[in-house]
């Protein structure tokens, strides 16, 4: 099982080969060997009914989740881009702020970002609503918000679960248009409508899932189409795996060595190509029908023209993905999630009050530092749980299809550590302005700069402890509504009294060292932390990566 869509980006299209998946180890078979390609510039239409297991396809392809069973690859690297099933208003931004962090997100420049923002806000009529806050929108002005998320950044491959339902007439057409633009331009559009007329003249391939299979791959043919008899020839791509042409689908020439072959044919003769190929044992997938020949590749392409002057469209990103993965850009959307939702409020008052109980002014400087990073350590563990869970999944969903869920999951980890770490300094000087620079026999001077310097580095030492705590002991890899908060707790104080232990060792350096006077650096603790808040946080991106659950 792997997904190397940004490594095979180079290739042709995008490609699921024996794609399977199934929720829990034992869960049935949602998805089960699902084949098929899709070349540049196809918009692809996924349908079934209820529960079939189109939503799962689609964020197998987004790159949101990962199949159980078999590979994607040819992800385009110039980005993918999500529209989930149902987005969350519950996001603590404005309008105009989220889409620009999406923006970032998604690979363009914080000044490109707000400019494509505006001008999607402008082409969706919501230019209105660009400081209005998310949870105040209606449930239609949010599914806009939705929509642009995806496309501020030209994606190459557009994924859309239902993304037209709960938008009024105007915005529809707006999708359908912005579909249409980002198809001409060569990306890949994959969709889910309810509607069986959408798009269904631009479409270039119907997938049909049922029970878990992919039961039909078959070109969109619809009453909207001109009539075959009308058109002089249609273009049909088809992928097999080397076998020769059946007979009947004669007139069709391999593309490259990876088994397609297209060709256009005449429109009298498409059916019967369709059958031959279709009937074939086994069958050969269709991957696109058309009355016109297909862009050659697939780039990011201009935006049309914005409907006010004042407003410019940005000039189309040259593979943003890669610039989506200076972390930094990740960890500032993170960090902002977390301060405006107001949820880092917990931990800081239980940090504010406990040290407030436990240290008095005048107390033994190094005593005092010690309980201090002792005291951080649960404290980050439960940052965490506040970072790890704060993200509405639809909202992580997003994201993830940009930079992929790993990335995801580790900015929020950093995220935790950066917000513990700032704690952690502010009560390190704390301690060292309101505590007696002697031992504890208050007679042997302490000095307070490499005291201070050395309770800093206890510290860092249980924020880094603290945050692999809360990585192993929180989702992905510790779910349910309790668990994680008994596992967290548990492991916060066993680290800290097993002996051994990093923080243990850092902390029992700064108390021991009060009795005498002398300053330890907690050096090798702090190198030892760092490995294992490393090696946790990982493993967290890795389950997460893995779907693991
Ligand atoms: N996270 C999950 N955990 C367990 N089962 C899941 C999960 N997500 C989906 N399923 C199950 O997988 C099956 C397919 O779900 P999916 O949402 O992909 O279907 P769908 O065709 O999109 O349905 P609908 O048309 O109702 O949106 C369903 O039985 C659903 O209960």
């Amino acid at each position: 099982m792997r997904d190397d869509g940004e490594a095979a980006a180079a290739g042709g299209g995008l490609r699921l080969d024996g794609v399977g998946r199934r929720y829990g180890l034992r869960g049935p078979w949602v998805l089960r060997d699902v084949a098929f390609e899709v070349p540049p510039g196809s918009l692809v239409r996924v349908e079934g009914p209820n529960g079939s297991g189109k939503s799962t396809l689609l964020r197998i392809l987004a790159g949101v989740d990962r199949p159980t069973a078999g590979q994607v690859s040819g992800r385009p690297a110039a980005g993918t881009a999500y529209v989930p099933e149902r987005f969350p208003p519950a996001l603590p931004f404005a309008v105009l702020r989220y889409l620009t962090h999406m923006g970032a997100v998604r690979g363009l420049p914080a000044r490109e970002a707000a400019d494509s923002a505006l001008y999607w806000l402008d082409r969706f009529g919501l230019a209105g609503h660009a400081r209005t806050p998310l949870d105040e929108l209606s449930k239609g002005t949010c599914q806009k918000v939705a929509v642009i998320q995806a496309l501020l950044a030209d994606p190459a491959l557009l994924v859309l679960d239902e993304a037209w339902t709960g938008l009024d007439v105007a915005a529809r057409a707006v999708l359908d248009a912005a579909v249409r633009e980002r198809v001409a331009a060569g990306a890949i559009v994959v969709f889910v409508d309810h509607d069986p007329r959408r798009l269904a003249a631009d479409t270039t391939a119907v997938h049909a899932v049922d029970t878990g299979v992919l039961t039909m791959t078959a070109p969109a043919l619809s009453a909207a189409d001109p009539a075959p008899d009308d058109a002089a020839t249609v273009v049909i791509e088809a992928v097999g795996t080397g076998r020769p042409l059946p007979a009947g689908a004669e007139g069709l020439l391999p593309v490259g060595e990876s088994g397609a072959v297209r060709g256009a044919v005449p429109a009298g003769r498409s059916d019967a190509v369709l059958r031959a190929l279709l009937a074939a044992a086994p069958p050969w997938h269709i991957t696109a029908v058309r009355t016109d020949a297909p862009p050659a590749t697939a780039v990011p392409g201009p935006r049309p023209a914005p409907r006010t002057p004042r407003l410019t469209a940005p000039v189309g990103a040259t593979g943003p993905s890669a610039r989506a993965r200076r972390p930094g850009v990740l960890v500032r959307y993170q960090l902002d999630l977390l301060l405006r939702s107001h949820r880092w409020l917990p931990p800081l008052i239980f940090y504010g009050a406990v040290m407030a109980i436990g240290i008095a002014g005048g107390e033994p400087l190094l005593g005092s530092l010690g309980y201090a990073a002792a005291l951080l350590l649960p404290v980050a563990a439960w940052t965490v749980r506040v970072c790890v869970t704060n993200e509405p999944a639809a909202a992580r969903a997003c994201v993830a299809s940009a930079v992929g869920p790993a990335r995801a999951q580790s900015a929020a980890l950093a995220a935790a550590a950066v917000v513990s770490g700032v704690l952690g300094l502010a009560g390190t000087a704390v301690v060292a302005a309101v505590s007696g620079p002697h031992a504890d026999d208050l007679h042997t001077a302490v000095p307070i700069g490499p005291a201070a310097l050395a309770g800093a580095m206890a510290a860092a030492v249980s924020v880094l402890l603290g945050t692999a705590v809360g990585a192993l002991t929180n989702p992905p890899l510790v779910r349910g509504a309790g668990w994680p908060v008994l596992t967290t707790a548990v492991a916060a104080g066993a680290v800290l009294i097993v002996s051994g232990s990093p923080a243990q060792a850092a902390v029992t350096g700064l108390v021991t060292g009060s009795r005498t006077g002398a300053v330890h650096y907690p050096v090798l603790a702090l190198l030892a932390a760092a490995v294992v808040a490393l090696a946790a946080a990982r493993l967290s991106a890795w389950a997460v990566a893995r779907s693991w659950r």
